[in-house]
């Protein structure tokens, strides 16, 4: 077998990431949504959809209650999980990945981790879903704002809120060098 034969049987293959409106084809857990939410570009400036109850799964959930967090350069938040409600994100600034581990029983996603990269050159609306455990990872240079619409106001004397250490052995991904909570 030739140099060529032994590298490629060695290689992997990119696989289809993008529709042809460049729209992020990333996996999610069963019952989240990704939307993009291109610039509407004028000679005055640019609008940037957040949020519209019409969007396709957000049927029945108004926005209740919003909040900003903000997370410096290479800092995690999480590993997270809601019980009673779920998560509504809109990437206001800075560049950061989302990651999903489904642990509900009866997912089809089950068992499934998911990756979302999302940027101020690509701002997407993220919705994660009850029971799916979750981390915020700033994978950019700067700090990012990150605006968040739980499907639930925040219950100042039960907050919904499980968390992992980011080191976990029970979630396939690992945070090298990361920090956070
Ligand atoms: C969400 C929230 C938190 N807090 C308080 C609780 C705590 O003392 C401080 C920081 O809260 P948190 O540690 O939950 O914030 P943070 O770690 O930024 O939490 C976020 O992390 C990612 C992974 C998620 O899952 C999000 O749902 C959100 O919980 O702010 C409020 O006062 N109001 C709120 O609405």
């Amino acid at each position: 077998m030739d140099l060529l034969e032994r590298t490629l049987a060695a290689a992997s293959k990119d696989q289809r990431t993008t529709d042809d409106k460049g729209t992020l084809l990333a996996g999610l857990p069963q019952g989240g949504t990704l939307r993009a939410s291109p610039p509407i570009t004028d000679d005055r400036g640019s609008l940037f959809e957040v949020f519209n109850e019409v969007w396709p799964g957000q049927g029945g959930n108004p926005v209740r209650q919003a909040y900003v967090t903000t997370m410096r350069p290479g800092v995690v938040k999480g590993w997270g999980l809601h019980k009673r409600h779920g998560d509504r994100y809109f990437l206001l600034t800075g560049t950061i990945q989302f990651l999903m581990y489904d642990v509900r029983p009866d997912s089809p996603t089950l068992g499934h981790l998911f990756k979302v990269t999302v940027s101020e050159a690509n701002r997407q609306f993220l919705t994660i879903p009850p029971f799916v455990w979750h981390a915020d990872h700033n994978v950019g240079d700067t700090e990012a704002l990150l605006l968040s619409m739980p499907t639930e106001p925040y219950d100042y004397a039960d907050p919904d809120k499980w968390r992992l250490p980011l080191d976990t052995p029970l979630i396939p991904h690992k945070f090298p060098g990361a920090r956070g909570y």
